[in-house]
């Protein structure tokens, strides 16, 4: 064997590199940076999904060619990804609120350096790259009074924790403050056994530490049932504690990196329960900010219903209504009034929006109080993933393996085989187990500002989603992904149908949902593709085919691991109008009876546009999951969809 490199050489030759690698990163950053000066500009929002998923699927290629395992380089992107988003966020967040730009901030966080509200409050200057006066508090109390009076411009409250939940205290203080919600930043809370240098895990008696980690790391302090535990109210405390003690039995639990500011060292980590440990906190200050419209924004609001029956139900259909996701919700009993309750709502959207703003004047009707405790950017990135098809899946072990699953097929689509109701979630569009879906069929070709017309139209009669289809015939690569993008504007989801092979390649990087043609529900080897991708698919009854040949398709779908799969109805070829599709309602009903997969009826072709209403009804009637409408030119859909949702 050839004799290696020294070690050293190798290791100074890692260090150059690393450094080479952290310039690339910073200068990665500025050009983000400029990203959000454009963005600014054009008003266009922050993310760009569809450029990331490009971005990732170049990148996963490049990395192969380099010898890079997909699911590092997929690993690594999303993290670069997530500090280009947050970092450009943080910018265009602090050109809306220019009277908040200053050097420095004084903050105030509950314990002392070294604790997670200090690390919180330290992660969140830095992005903004300013320097942080730390104002250490006793208490939650003591944080929004430092803030109130002036002595701090921010204050730092832990809300929630992914192990143990909500912090109660925090939403009481919240009640009676007047400061705004500006902000919110999550950490990663390592929990580690921090003690001076020359401790061992054998000599400690006692453990200092705040009640949160203690409840988040019990699994762990049950193996030491003789170690006695010390309650303290920060991280901070605890390690002060240790670190004033003098002997070598105590320990505390707080991160490595805290530890090191008081030169303790972690001799156990990764104590918590569960393996996914974060903290949510919230940032205070005394002036509400302002969120521009290109920035993911949260808005909470904090109130009372009274005691009447179904009151809240009442009050988080408003919500509903105005299409308004709720990100939590959480009560807590208003001091003085016995077996009333706070309701602490926290909604995805924009305080500045119509949407919000009337969703808020209807609910101030409702309710006997209501408060908005502030509107800020949210800072949850969600990463940006590819399917098995963007991974590149191999064409021929693909083959091997439908031939090696086809074998061991046991009735996948049975009820026998599960029982409770398959359901296609794709981001608010559930079809199946109680939930109904609408879908508007359009027409191409069409130019990108017609559709945007539409596409809002389609939005605002309730639809969910658009389809189109005859994509090779219509539109060319760059078409499509314009088209893709004006209908994500919209809000609304891009349902691609495969008619021939090609159209596979078009639409599985693009489409939010998928839906395989009735002609090619015999083709085996488009089966066992729209089979591979993680991606929602409808599968389309051939016009010919029996109820037993669609569900034997549906099996070889879900073979090949696409547990996501839904059946689209669109009508038979019968003797007495050869020329003309009819409805198999009787057959819905079958396949409704046998099969846990949804089914989801398209009109389009076999439903005469006079009748569609009764027609569509019916088809609700009949447990359909969902429903396909031909956009027709000039007629609004509007009433009938909502006639389909009401009860
Ligand atoms: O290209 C953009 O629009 C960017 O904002 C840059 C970037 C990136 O860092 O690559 C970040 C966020 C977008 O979602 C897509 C890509």
């Amino acid at each position: 064997m050839q004799k290696p490199p020294e070690l050293s050489q190798t290791r100074e030759q890692i260090t150059a590199l690393d450094k080479s690698l952290l310039e690339l990163l910073s200068k990665r950053r500025q050009l983000s940076l400029n990203v959000a000066r454009s963005k600014e500009v054009d008003v266009r929002p922050i993310r760009d999904t569809q450029r990331e998923k490009e971005l990732l699927e170049r990148l996963v290629q490049q990395g192969r060619e380099q010898g890079l395992d997909a699911h590092f380089v997929i690993s690594l992107y999303q993290s670069i990804i997530e500090d280009s988003v947050l970092f450009q966020q943080t910018y265009l967040h602090g050109r809306a609120n220019p009277d908040t730009q200053k050097q420095q901030y004084t903050v105030a966080y509950l314990g002392a350096r070294g604790s997670y509200s200090y690390l919180a409050a330290t992660r969140y200057c830095s992005r903004r790259q300013v320097a942080m006066i730390d104002f250490g508090c006793q208490s939650f109390d003591d944080i929004v009074n430092a803030v109130e009076s002036g002595h701090a411009d921010y204050g730092f409250l832990p809300i929630e924790n992914t192990s143990s939940g909500s912090i109660n205290e925090v939403y009481d203080v919240l009640q009676h403050t007047t400061l705004s919600i500006v902000g919110e930043t999550t950490i990663e809370v390592g929990h580690c056994l921090l003690t001076k240098p020359d401790s061992k895990i054998n000599d400690i008696k006692t453990i200092y530490a705040h009640p949160q980690p203690i409840s988040q790391c019990s699994r762990y302090l049950s193996q030491y049932p003789h170690i006695k535990l010390e309650y303290c109210s920060s991280s901070a405390e605890a390690m002060t504690k240790v670190i004033e003690s003098d002997n070598d039995s105590v320990a505390a639990i707080g991160s490595a990196e805290g530890g090191s500011l008081y030169q303790l060292v972690a001799i156990e980590k990764g104590l918590a329960n569960q393996k996914i440990n974060q903290s949510r906190f919230i940032v205070v200050a005394r002036k509400a900010s302002a969120v521009p419209s290109q920035l993911p924004a949260k808005t909470t609001l904090i109130m009372a219903t009274g005691q009447k029956p179904g009151a809240l139900v009442e009050a988080l259909l408003v919500l509903k209504a105005h299409n308004l996701n709720m990100s939590k919700l959480e009560s807590r009993p208003i001091p003085g009034t016995p077996w009333e309750e706070m309701f602490y709502i926290d909604i995805d959207g924009n305080l500045a929006t119509t949407q919000v703003q009337q969703a808020i004047k209807e609910l101030e009707r409702l309710t006997r109080f209501i408060k908005v405790l502030g509107c800020y950017p949210c800072e949850t990135v969600k990463p940006t993933q590819l399917s098995q098809a963007q991974l590149l899946i191999e064409p021929d072990s693909s083959k091997h393996i439908a031939a090696k699953v086809s074998s061991n097929n046991q009735d996948k689509h049975s009820r026998d085989y599960k029982s409770q109701d398959t359901q296609l979630v794709c981001q608010n569009l559930h079809i199946g187990a109680g939930q109904f879906g609408a879908l508007q069929q359009i027409n191409l070709p069409i130019d990108n500002t017609e559709l945007a017309t539409q596409a809002k139209h389609i939005k605002e009669s309730g639809f969910q989603a658009i389809v189109l289809n005859d994509l090779k015939n219509q539109l060319n690569e760059q078409q499509l992904k314009s088209h893709a993008q004006v209908i994500e504007q919209a809000g609304l989801l891009c349902v691609m149908q495969i008619d021939q092979e090609q159209d596979f390649a078009l639409a599985s990087p693009i489409a939010d949902m998928l839906i395989l043609a009735g002609k090619q529900m015999y083709n085996s080897d488009l089966l066992a593709l729209i089979g591979s991708v993680n991606l929602p698919v409808l599968l389309e009854r051939n016009t010919m085919a029996s109820i037993d040949d669609w569900l034997q398709a549906a099996d070889t779908v879900l073979s090949h691991g696409n547990q996501q799969l839904g059946l689209c109805e669109s009508g038979v070829r019968s003797f007495t109008h050869p020329e003309q599709l009819s409805l198999d309602l009787a057959g819905l009903v079958e396949v409704k009876s046998r099969s846990h997969l949804p089914v989801i009826v398209n009109t389009s072709f076999s439903i005469d546009p006079a009748r569609l209403t009764t027609h569509a009804n019916a088809v609700k009637q009949l447990n359909a999951d969902g429903i396909i409408l031909l956009k027709q030119d000039g007629v609004s859909q509007a009433d009938l969809i909502h006639s389909l949702y009401q009860e």
